[in-house]
This record gives C-alpha cells, sequence and structure tokens, in this order.
C-alpha cells in the first residue's frame, strides 16, 4: 500500500470523525484496476436496465462513466490528488478577516450519487502564516470530489485549513443545490441547504457578522 494511502486512512489533516468512511483495503488496487471492475460492474446495471451494449452509442458507456468516477467525480478519494498548499510568512502582519467568496462546489451526494452545486464561502484570520488564495479553493474542489453529505464536506474544509495554518479562527459556509431533491423525489427545484462551520473567533457573533457583512448575506 501507498504511504500516502496510509496516513489518508489515519487523514492527519482533519479529524477521524470527520473522515469519509472507507474500507481498509481503499487503496489496494491501482486506478486502473478499479476503472476495469467498475466498468463491468457498470455494464451489467445497464444490461439490467434493458439495455442493449452493444449499440455504438451505448458501447463506450460503461468505461466512459468508470473513468469519470474514478478521475473525475470522485478524484478526492485519492490520498494523492490533496493539493500541496503552500502557505507563506505573514510578513505584512495582515492581522484581520480574509474572506474566498463563491468558490464553485461541484459534489455528488453520497446517498444517491447525484450531483450537490454551490458555493463555498471562507474566512479567516492569519497568524504566522497566509495561505496562497487559490490552495483555498483547490482544497474545496478536492473534499467536494469524494461522495458527500454537505455537513461532512462543510467539516473536512474548516478541519484541514485550520491544521494547515495552524490557527482555529476560520470559518466555512455552503450554500447548494442537491439534485437528489430537485429533479426526483420530492422534486423541490427551489430549496437549498447551507451548512456552517466555524471554530476560534468565529464562535463570537460579532466576527460572524463581520464575515456575513463581506458576503453581503448579514441576514444568514
Ligand atoms: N443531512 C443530509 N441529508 C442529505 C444530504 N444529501 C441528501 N440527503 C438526504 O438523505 C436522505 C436519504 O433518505 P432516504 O429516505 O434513505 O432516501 P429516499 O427514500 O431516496 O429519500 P427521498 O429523497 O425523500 O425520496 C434524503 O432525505 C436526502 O434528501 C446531505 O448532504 N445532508
Ligand atoms: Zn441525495
Amino acid at each position: 500500500m501507498d504511504k500516502n494511502a496510509i496516513e489518508f486512512i489515519g487523514e492527519h489533516h482533519i479529524s477521524s470523525n470527520s473522515q469519509t468512511p472507507l474500507r481498509k483495503d481503499a487503496f489496494d488496487k491501482s486506478d486502473d484496476e478499479k476503472i476495469k471492475n467498475i466498468q463491468q460492474h457498470f455494464a451489467k446495471i445497464m444490461e439490467e436496465l434493458g439495455l442493449d451494449i452493444t449499440d455504438d452509442s451505448l458501447s463506450g458507456t460503461p468505461y466512459r462513466v468508470a473513468k469519470m468516477y474514478v478521475k473525475e467525480l470522485f478524484y478526492g478519494l485519492n490520498p494523492i490528488a490533496r493539493p500541496t498548499i503552500s502557505t507563506f510568512s505573514n510578513k505584512y502582519n495582515y492581522k484581520k478577516i480574509l474572506v474566498e467568496q463563491d468558490i464553485e462546489i461541484n459534489s455528488s451526494c453520497e446517498h444517491h450519487f447525484l450531483p450537490i452545486v454551490g458555493k463555498a464561502h471562507i474566512g479567516y484570520i492569519p497568524k504566522e502564516r497566509v495561505i496562497g488564495l487559490s490552495k483555498i479553493n483547490r482544497l474545496v474542489d478536492y473534499y467536494a470530489h469524494r461522495p458527500q453529505v454537505q455537513e461532512r464536506l462543510c467539516t473536512q474544509i474548516l478541519e484541514d485549513l485550520q491544521n494547515t495554518l495552524n490557527t482555529q479562527d476560520v470559518i466555512v459556509v455552503i450554500t447548494a443545490k442537491h439534485l437528489c431533491v430537485s429533479s426526483r423525489g420530492i422534486k423541490d427545484k427551489e430549496s437549498f441547504t447551507t451548512s456552517i462551520e466555524y471554530g476560534g473567533v468565529f464562535q463570537n457573533q460579532n466576527e460572524r457578522n463581520e464575515f456575513f457583512t463581506i458576503l453581503k448575506c448579514p441576514d444568514i
């Protein structure tokens, strides 16, 4: 087993309570093996649905879906894919809130394997290190590309940033639409879901309000 994978199973960036439930043998197979196996399973699902997978439009679908799962939608299950987060010394002594907002969320609901689409807004107050801005977006993208529930996605992003930046003073808000709510089941196209996690100074209403004012969402 890959050494990064061992680290991931007890992932030090996030607490054990917040980790995505994984099998012990999650990383025993290569991506190519996973794609080959998922391709076979997905062909069976299509056949079970009554589709003729020898049709030239359908014949490539099992492979396409398998590759999409392993390399795209769920790439964030692979510990090697966690972005390298560059941080820099806070030499300018910036000690106020920094907000990265409207970060795109493209995730998948772990209950139905349907899309979760929305935005993440993140604020933090630097201590001795500041983070390269794009790395916040990359970290969100990484945790989003797993089968998820919105609450756990929020917590995973929060805890990783807290550990990486060595401060509890981080706040994460996610607003998202779940296609499992809008396109099937209850088929409610209007509702959306907001989750919020924070630590440190953001436990104070004043600091949270400053963050919400910057987001121009003072009513949250
Ligand atoms: N808390 C939480 N629930 C979610 C999330 N994504 C989907 N769900 C819910 O997970 C639940 C699964 O409930 P079940 O009753 O087992 O599944 P279901 O019969 O397909 O439910 P319906 O969607 O009501 O038809 C549904 O209520 C979903 O709306 C999420 O990110 N967080
Ligand atoms: Zn769902």
